[in-house]
């Protein structure tokens, strides 16, 4: 058996243990991975610092303080994510219970990526762990500091048997890709989502494809160019560029391309100082195959801001391209780094067209004082995010789902999103063997006449309100007399039973 296999065996072997489910098991499980947080924190900051050299606030401010805040979440909401969903109920099932149990799903796989390798691992187990799961956790091997110290300190605070963590690359990936899962739930490049979704579609497990793709940003003439650009400064520029919403490219008119220039420019100094190479807050480039893969782009485009950079320490500069043409090699990939190349176009319109000519992308940032324009930009394109006049922060909002829609991912989590999604919603309905009556128009013989009751009774859905609710008693009443009068039934035992459910118009 591969380290692989047993590991998957053993997180089987636990689940069906049924220790995963109780909710104050999977409460201890929050609290102590709350734990970690804290007492290791700084174990996690220098490993990041080793292969990102993101400082040590930067890894609180951009991976463990989201994380904090989903768990503490998780923690005091979990009982009522975790209860039955009573649903509205038509005529038919009135006196029934009918309602939506989660339930756990089983055994997740989760791949995470490189780039926050603690926020896109941990965020999505914690949505496990809350939903009753086992999960197998495949961190990233690009972050090899991280790797190891995931590796280390998960065991120590959370159920190692269930939510074991597997190292390696794409071997193990692929040996862990020909277990069965229950979901996979993977962060990473389109390239590789499609192999994850390929090979579970051999054991037909769901997956969640948290992917990327270029996030464009249309700043609107008529704004504050100097906010504007500070924003997007700061989402472009931090982690180096590396940050699956990062604004990829700025669209605007020629008009403006000089002031967003000089803006950015004046961000850049500001945020990072005339050397950004010594700051603390600027990053570095993952490797050096990625280095050279960013510097390629600069290639065929004009460099307006920065453009220094060393091979030797996986710097480079923040950078602005002006005049970029979309045949550009910096506009035919995802750029996660951080050049940051201007287009110009001729208006919002044709914006809007270039977006809708590409994928759909996982965040679209709108810059404009103009309701008007942010409205359009939204009901006129589609992206798994929108945001207008900031960046990056929608990621900071739980209540808000996270995700791509198109070649920028599918599923989405982030706090109640991230239970639902590793959940098995089940649909339950509870009916008594009483009544037996209501169901003759369901029984054959069918008849026109039947039908018209049937009709009746699974259509009409109305807003009733307690008057409302007596007289369609009443209805029910003469209906089942009728339907039982042509069935011969005996009406005097039907206790007809009351339910204070609400109706909503549907016919
Ligand atoms: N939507 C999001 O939340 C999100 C978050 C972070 C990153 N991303 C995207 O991820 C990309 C960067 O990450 P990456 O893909 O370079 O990360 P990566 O190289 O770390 O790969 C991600 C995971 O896939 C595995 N993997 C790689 N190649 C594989 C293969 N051939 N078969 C099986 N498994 C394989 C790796 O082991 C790793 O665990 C960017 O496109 C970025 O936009 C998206
Ligand atoms: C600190 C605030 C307000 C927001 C955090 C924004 C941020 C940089 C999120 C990172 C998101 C993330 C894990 C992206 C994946 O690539």
């Amino acid at each position: 058996m591969s380290r692989e296999q047993q590991a998957v065996a053993l997180a089987r072997k636990a689940f069906e243990t049924g220790r995963s489910k109780p909710l104050e098991y999977r409460i201890y499980q929050l609290k102590s991975l709350q734990r970690l947080f804290i007492e290791r924190q700084q174990d996690v900051s220098d490993a990041i610092k080793k292969d990102l050299n993101k400082s040590e606030v930067g890894t609180q401010l951009y991976e463990t303080l989201g994380l904090e805040g989903e768990i503490s979440l998780a923690i005091r909401k979990l009982k009522d994510w975790a209860a039955p969903r009573p649903v509205e109920k038509n005529l038919l099932t009135i006196s029934d219970t009918v309602y939506i149990q989660p339930e756990p799903l089983g055994v997740v796989l989760i791949i995470g990526a490189w780039n926050y390798p603690w926020a896109v691992t941990i965020q999505p187990l914690i949505g496990a762990i809350a939903a009753g799961n086992a999960a197998v956790v495949k961190p990233s091997e690009v972050c090899v500091h991280t790797a190891k110290v995931m590796e280390e300190l998960l065991p120590l605070y959370i159920d190692k048997e269930l939510y074991p963590v597997v190292t390696g690359g794409v071997p193990e990936t692929q040996e862990l890709l020909r277990q069965r899962f229950d979901h996979i739930f993977y962060t990473g490049n389109s390239m590789v989502g499609k192999v994850i979704m390929e090979a579970a579609a051999k054991n037909l497990t769901p997956v969640t494809l948290e992917l990327g793709g270029k996030s464009p940003c249309y700043i609107d003439k008529d704004c504050d160019i100097t906010v504007a650009c500070r924003r997007v400064a700061w989402g472009k520029y931090t982690n180096c560029g590396q940050t699956c919403i990062a604004p990829d490219y700025i669209l605007c008119e020629p008009s403006i391309q000089n002031r967003v220039i000089e803006e950015v420019k004046k961000a850049i100094k500001e945020f990072y100082t005339d050397d950004p190479k010594t700051c603390p807050d600027y990053g570095r480039i993952i490797n050096q195959r990625h280095f050279k893969r960013i510097m390629a782009m600069l290639e065929d485009s004009t460099i307006a801001v920065g453009g220094e950079n060393d091979e030797s320490d996986c710097y480079i500069a923040p950078t602005v391209l002006q005049d970029v043409k979309p045949e550009a090699k910096v506009m035919q990939e995802e750029i996660f780094g951080p050049l940051l190349p201007i287009l110009s176009i001729g208006s919002l319109d044709e914006a809007i067209k270039f977006v809708n000519k590409r994928e759909k992308p996982l965040a679209l940032y709108v810059f404009s004082q103009d309701n008007k324009v942010i409205n359009k930009m939204r009901d006129e394109t589609s992206s798994g995010g929108l945001l207008a006049n900031d960046c990056l922060v929608h990621y900071s909002v739980s209540s808000l789902p996270f995700g791509g829609v198109g070649n920028s991912g599918m599923g989405c989590y982030h706090g109640k999103f991230s239970f639902d999604q590793l959940s098995h919603l089940r649909a339950c309905l509870i009916k008594q063997l009483k009544m037996e009556g209501v169901n003759s128009m369901r029984y054959p013989p069918h008849t026109a006449k039947k039908l018209g009751w049937a009709r009746f009774f699974i259509l009409k859905t109305v807003d009733l309100g307690w008057l409302g609710r007596m007289a369609l008693l009443a209805i029910m009443v003469v209906a089942v007399a009728v339907v039982l009068a042509t069935k011969r039934k005996d009406l005097h035992s039907l206790p007809l039973r009351y339910s204070s459910v609400s109706f909503k118009q549907c016919d």
